[in-house]
């Protein structure tokens, strides 16, 4: 069916969203990496991107928070424009685990296997992939610029963050080394942590995470800066990977309840997007048990349910003026 809304109900309707969730005060801040525990824990912003190129703003959209588990979507993207998705599958996966993003378990279960580039084991293997591979400035490059081509502007390390997560990455640590011994750390183990660390640290603004979302519902190109940042191929294979993963053990919930593939991160952030319609990112840091905002989840489900929107739903979308 052919599906039409106006930029004008599109922003009711995420007005509407902001104003229902913004009281509420479920879940809690992260407080295994100290920094994120001390977050304003009232801060929300919601932010869309359409593939015109018109931003939609409300609330706290400019405040710059840590993209954390989000950045794995980016440099995911990265890997795949250097190795091509056959690479990256054979290398690390496409698998959900079903199981927490910092699982151990999963690795011994997937058969040695770091599954997927969007839980912590795929994450840092996909760092060790970085080219080139041996040059840790020149990957930490790479990846900061792959991050602000999406996003059509810089992000910005927190060092005060990066601080914190170097100094309590234990988990990560055992997870570096696990991939090591079963041959799927492609780089030096304790350089692709440092840079898993370093790019979950980096700020970025909800605004910003929008227009990487746009950017992948737009097939590659960003729609505010109009560069082709990869290949239109690689969108399904992004969008596939976020669906199945990208809230965890939550996954299949989230796409039950909200039909948008989404990807959460432990600093509040979660981007979501919808192919050839838009990119919405929210953000707020209480957190549920999964790791995943509270609040940007109840808001990007009020926007798709109100307006009768799913990638599932088989309609034709257009947004009109
Ligand atoms: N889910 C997340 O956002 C986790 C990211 C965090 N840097 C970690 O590795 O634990």
């Amino acid at each position: 069916m052919d599906k039409k809304i106006s930029i004008s109900q599109l922003k009711e309707v995420a007005q509407e969203a902001y104003e229902q969730v913004k009281g509420n005060t479920g879940g809690k801040n992260a407080d295994y990496i100290p920094y994120l525990a001390n977050i304003d824990k009232n801060l929300f912003g919601i932010s869309i991107c359409l593939m015109n190129g018109q931003t939609i703003n409300i609330g706290d959209t400019d405040y710059r928070f840590g993209i954390e588990s989000v950045s794995k979507v980016h440099t995911a993207i990265l890997i795949l424009r250097q190795y091509g998705a056959q690479k990256v599958l054979d290398m690390i996966g496409a698998d959900a685990t079903g199981l927490p993003f910092n699982s151990i378990i999963a690795i011994l279960l997937e058969n040695d296997h770091p599954s997927t580039p969007l839980v912590n084991a795929g994450a840092i293997s996909a760092c060790s992939m970085v080219e080139p591979v041996g040059n840790s400035d020149k990957k930490w490059e790479a990846i900061v610029q792959n991050i602000t081509d999406l996003c059509g502007s810089a992000p910005q390390l927190i060092d005060e963050l990066y601080k914190s997560e170097t100094a309590t990455n234990f988990n990560n640590r055992s997870i570096a080394w696990l991939l090591k011994n079963y041959n799927r750390i492609y780089d030096n183990p304790d350089m692709a942590l440092d840079l898993y660390t370093r790019q979950c640290s980096l700020g970025i603004t909800a605004g910003q995470l929008a227009i990487a979302a746009g950017t992948i519902a737009n097939s590659g190109v960003n729609p505010v800066t109009k560069k082709e940042v990869f290949e239109a191929s690689l969108a399904p294979k992004i969008t596939s990977m976020i669906s199945t993963v990208g809230f965890y053990e939550h996954s299949g919930d989230w796409m039950y309840t909200a039909g948008i593939p989404a990807k959460s991160g432990v600093g509040g952030g979660v981007m979501s997007v919808l192919p050839g319609v838009f990119g919405a990112a929210a953000f707020a840091p209480p957190l549920d048990e999964a790791g995943n905002s509270v609040k940007s989840q109840l808001a990007i489900k009020y926007i798709m349910n109100k307006l009768g929107l799913g990638v599932f739903n088989g309609d034709r979308v257009t947004i009109v003026e």
